[in-house]
């Protein structure tokens, strides 16, 4: 059997309680899950139901009240490392909102090689105008800020920016829902074709059942930060197990009609 390049176990995060005297919110609340190399593993599931956190706890930006990630078996410890780092990538929703408006392309997309993989000045340059060409971005955009760029660049330019130091894993946290429909294709097509060459594994998460059916292997459902049911795909849209997810599927054709 090979070793899972992520494994979840038991996680929780409890946020509030305590001295905050805030009300307690078990945002993720003993999830368990594998990740194989290369495969895509979608998160779904209603606003609020704890992915995002998820995510955060995945990738090491939140740190767990309880229970452990493992990235290729190793047991990731509290501090994030630079390797950690490296490994595993984060794409956000908001395309804009993500990229630093007073850098230039080239610089934000230097910063991973300079941080991450210690790359010299004309190395650097040619890995910046490799990884615009894997993103179909001109490179004569690399002197030009991010508020020059549409929704769809932007996005293209974060997708650039996660690939930069070469990772494993890329973790999408609704990369496309900040997007008209015909670019989400886009992105959703540059996304397939990446993993294809590239040979990632992606974590995908989307509340879009549409999306996730195109474009997961594995799905899992979440709901009040636990996860209700997982399946290959197929298998759960096919012939849903869990009451929440069939309710979940099901209000997918009433949504689409509005
Ligand atoms: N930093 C935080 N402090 C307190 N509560 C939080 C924090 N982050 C998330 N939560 C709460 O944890 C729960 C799960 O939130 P989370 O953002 O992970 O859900 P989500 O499924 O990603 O939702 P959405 O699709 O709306 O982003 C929510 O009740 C949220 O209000």
């Amino acid at each position: 059997m090979t070793t899972p390049l992520l494994e979840a176990r038991n996680l929780r995060k409890v946020f509030g309680g305590g001295w905050s005297r805030k009300p307690i919110i078990n945002a993720v609340d003993g999830v368990n899950l594998t990740v194989d190399p290369g495969e895509t593993f979608g998160i779904v599931g209603e606003s609020g139901s704890g992915k995002s956190t998820l995510a955060r706890l995945l990738i090491g930006l939140e740190k767990p009240t309880s229970g452990t990630v493992l990235i290729d078996g190793v047991e990731v410890g509290r501090r994030r490392s630079k390797d950690l780092h490296r490994k595993m990538q984060f794409v956000f929703q908001d395309p804009s909102g993500a990229l630093n408006p007073r850098k230039t392309i080239a610089q934000i997309l230097e910063a991973p090689l300079i941080h991450l993989l210690g790359m010299t000045k004309a190395d650097r340059r040619r890995r910046v105008e490799q990884l615009m060409d894997q993103v179909n971005l001109r490179t004569e955009f690399l002197d030009r800020h991010p508020h020059e760029f549409s929704g769809g660049q932007a996005q293209r330019i974060g997708i650039a920016r996660a690939l930069a130091a070469d990772p494993r894993l890329i973790i999408l946290d609704e990369p496309v829902s900040a997007l008209d429909v015909s670019i989400q294709a886009q992105i959703l097509a540059l996304l397939n074709r990446l993993k294809a060459e590239l040979g990632l594994a992606y974590i995908f998460i989307s509340h879009d059942l549409a999306v996730v059916e195109a474009l997961c292997d594995t799905v899992a459902v979440m709901n009040r930060g636990r996860v209700v049911e997982q399946a290959p795909r197929a298998v759960l849209f096919g012939s849903p197990q869990h009451d929440y997810t069939r309710t979940l599927l099901a209000s997918v054709p009433s949504l689409r009609d509005f």
